[in-house]
């Protein structure tokens, strides 16, 4: 263990369950438990397979906790989502989330006495401070109230102009929202004007439209962000960031709002970044904000044309990539999330071969293996990215992806070459974040096609498969009341909920290779996502690491 500096990465043998069967892990994604009513799109949609896995409850079904405390977040209000819950299964442990770091080190202060904030502040004297990220109060990705604590620590400590980047969510929140948050943004830069600084929104854009891709799916998206942040160029100029965000929403959604920035009385942009300036990414979420980082830290880069290469002092509000050390400077150091299943598994034998889609390829890979990009032993692992649509919402071709998994997956596992076989299935969540209910339906129902043919698959070899998700989304497409009603908005419409929930996701074993007498435990009622690792660990016929959240199942005498 690591007390003795060593880590020995060898696990006991598992006393009642053998080893080298084959498995199938499946996480859908956005996949939560919730009452069936007509906003509940996986109940609407026809499931057959996960429905019947539902029927082997207690024993071989049952729900975990996805959300708040269960997956190291803040508090109980925070939803899910795919990087705190695939950390959690993959490192079988509940590791404070970067959302809370960061509330911890702006309470105590200590994020102004690291290394990160001393480093960008040497820019403060001549150079202006840009702090660039997601305006809202989702909690996924970043949140407002961090922000604005920021924005005021840095100019007590000496920052004297400051540009805010920003981008726009109605993914995490509500549609329609950017519109207050902004207000609320421009409110506390005028207070900061007051009191001398000069401190301003720069540019603004729909976070699905400008910068926030993630796995190098389109490129494009961070370059429109570039150019607007850096070169100070978009097709929209505004004086005024509420009057942009309202006159833009005329056309678009606040997640895909076009890039714009914010100019003068000569037209000029009020803030591009340039020579000598400081830049801080304030997102704590790592996936949206590793291509940006890319783009202004690595010197050889070709990714587009960034025209101008501004020599900066950049800082992540966390690092985002452990093994890339990128960002290589940042205000809070991430959760050290060590000794993952994936770690684990590959010095004891076990096989494996993971596989996404483009929009969810790093999610049981990189959040798989604790934030961490590559292979732990390229001899006995192989990732596989299925290419994900370019430009469209998933509204627009709702199956996305999910068969070419589905397939993938089942040759992997006819090949007879891997012992675990994990995939994340996309739909119910990207579809389910578009806000479309009867596309998000048709998502639901791909998404059970996919495990079907995953679970075939294991039949004919006689496997095991362990099916779950990593937080809920599709089950729940409308925002409601304490007592469980939908809400509608001041023109009596629906208010649609394109964001993750709170609920509980279903956990499902079977297959011919499960031992007789496997079942779940009664006693681990407040189970959740970390305690999935054990589970998958007993059934490759393991005893997980004894400070591992424990095991899901027993094997009863019978
Ligand atoms: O799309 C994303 O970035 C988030 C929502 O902000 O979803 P998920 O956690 O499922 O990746
Ligand atoms: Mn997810
Ligand atoms: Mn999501």
């Amino acid at each position: 263990m690591a007390s003795s500096g060593q880590v020995s990465f060898k696990l006991e043998d598992h006393p009642k369950l053998p080893k080298g069967k084959r498995i199938a892990v499946v996480v859908l994604d956005g996949w939560g438990e919730y009452k069936p009513d007509q906003y509940n799109c996986i109940h609407v949609a026809q499931t057959p397979t996960m429905d019947s896995l539902k029927q082997g409850a207690p024993d071989r079904w049952r729900l975990i906790r996805a959300h708040g405390n269960a997956v190291g977040l803040p508090t109980e209000d925070d939803m899910g989502n795919s990087e705190v819950g695939h950390n959690a299964l993959g490192a079988g442990r509940i590791f404070a989330q970067g959302a809370k770091l960061v509330d911890l080190a702006l309470a105590s202060g200590k994020i102004y006495d690291g290394e990160g904030f001393k480093y960008i502040s040497e820019s403060f004297e001549k150079g202006t401070l840009h702090l660039i990220g997601l305006l809202s109060d989702g909690g996924v990705h970043s949140r407002l109230d961090q922000l604005q604590l920021l924005l005021k620590g840095a100019s007590e400590r000496g920052a004297k102009r400051i540009r805010v980047h920003v981008l726009t969510d109605g993914r995490d929140v509500l549609d329609g929202s950017s519109v207050g948050f902004v207000e609320t943004l421009e409110n506390d830069l005028a207070k900061l004007r007051e009191k001398g600084v000069d401190a301003r929104i720069a540019s603004g854009g729909g976070r699905m439209y400008v910068t926030m891709d993630r796995y190098e799916n389109d490129w494009d998206v961070v370059k429109r962000g570039w150019d607007a942040q850096v070169l100070g160029e978009a097709p929209h100029k505004f004086k005024n960031a509420v009057e942009a965000v309202k006159k833009l929403r005329e056309n678009a959604n606040d997640q895909y709002l076009p890039p714009f920035v914010i100019v003068d009385d000569n037209n000029k942009a009020v803030g591009p970044i340039v020579d000598g300036d400081a830049v801080v990414t304030i997102n704590f979420r790592a996936d949206r904000m590793v291509m940006l980082a890319k783009a202004l830290e690595y010197q050889d880069f070709n990714k587009f044309d960034r025209v101008r290469v501004p020599k900066i002092r950049y800082a992540g509000m966390l690092q985002y990539d452990g093994e890339l050390k990128l960002p290589s400077r940042y205000l809070v150091s991430p959760p050290e999330i060590d000794r993952t299943s994936g770690e684990y598994l590959v010095h004891n034998g076990v096989r494996t071969f993971a596989c996404s889609e483009t929009v969810k390829f790093g999610h049981v890979t990189f959040f798989w293996n604790g934030n961490r990009s590559g292979y732990f032993n390229p001899q006995m692992e192989e990732y596989v990215e299925i290419p994900s649509d370019v430009g469209i919402t998933f509204n627009v071709q709702p199956k996305m992806k999910a068969l070419e998994i589905g397939e993938k997956a089942r040759d992997a596992i006819l090949s007879g070459k891997f012992d675990q076989v994990r995939v994340n299935i996309p739909n119910g969540d990207m579809v389910g974040h578009t806000g479309d209910i009867e596309a998000t339906v048709v998502a639901c129902k791909a998404a059970d096609e996919a495990v079907k043919m995953i679970l075939d698959a294991i039949e004919q070899v006689g496997g095991i498969y362990i099916v779950t998700a990593d937080h809920g989304n599709a089950e729940d497409m409308v925002k409601r009341n304490k007592s469980g009603e939908p809400l509608l908005d001041k023109n009596g419409d629906l208010q649609i909920l394109t964001s993750h929930t709170c609920q509980p996701v279903p956990i499902a074993i079977g297959g011919p290779g499960l031992a007789p007498g496997v079942r779940f435990r009664s006693d681990v009622p407040n189970g959740g996502l970390a305690n999935v690792a054990a589970t998958v660990m007993n059934l490759h016929g393991f005893v997980a690491p004894n400070d591992y959240e424990t095991t899901l199942i027993e094997v009863a005498d019978n």
